[in-house]
């Protein structure tokens, strides 16, 4: 079983491209560093085969996470199962099989991000299988906020403990 560290806020830098961008990371010791992978409407997308390159320079204590969008599920199988990836996370519009699917397949840890625009996004937000779910304002990488206020207060929520 997974033991998570409710206590500690984690870390996570994203968007790295470039080799400086990792020795960055490695000095600053996140918890987690993300690359946006073949998605090329984001500035900041890297090919799979940039990622393979960037990961090898990385620090062993910092997990890398794979951010797509919509993408081939044998993609993000061959990065996670080839250890390029610690966790993957989807930020398009992957339903509940393409994470039923994904999950079955690895043991790494499985993030879907939600668009939250009103309390049902929130509630469907919850009822997701995946290991983690990330509640974002819009399609990802803008920087802006949604409303928090729709987030229901900690104790009202069944914190699932993940990978038991
Ligand atoms: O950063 C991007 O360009 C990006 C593109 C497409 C999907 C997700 C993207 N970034 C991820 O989105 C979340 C939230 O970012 P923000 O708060 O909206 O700036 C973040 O975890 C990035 O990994």
């Amino acid at each position: 079983m997974t033991v998570e560290n409710f206590n500690k806020t984690k870390i996570k830098i994203c968007g790295l491209r470039r080799r400086e961008d990792i020795l960055a990371v490695n000095e600053a010791k996140p918890d987690y560093c993300g690359f946006i992978i073949e998605f090329p409407k984001s500035i900041r997308s890297v090919t799979a085969d940039e990622v393979r390159e960037l990961v090898n320079d990385l620090s062993p204590d910092i997990q890398p996470v794979g951010v797509f969008v919509n993408a081939p599920m044998e993609l993000v199988k061959a990065l996670m199962d080839e250890g390029t990836l610690a966790m993957a996370q989807l930020h398009g519009q992957e339903n509940e099989s393409y994470i039923t699917e994904l999950k079955a397949h690895t043991d790494k840890p499985v993030i879907k991000a939600f668009s939250i625009k009103t309390a049902d996004d929130m509630e469907n937000a919850l009822q997701s299988p995946a290991d983690y779910i990330l509640l974002d304002q819009g399609s990802g990488g803008t920087g802006k906020t949604f409303d928090w206020s729709l987030i229901p207060k900690f104790q009202d929520v069944e914190i699932r403990t993940v990978r038991q």
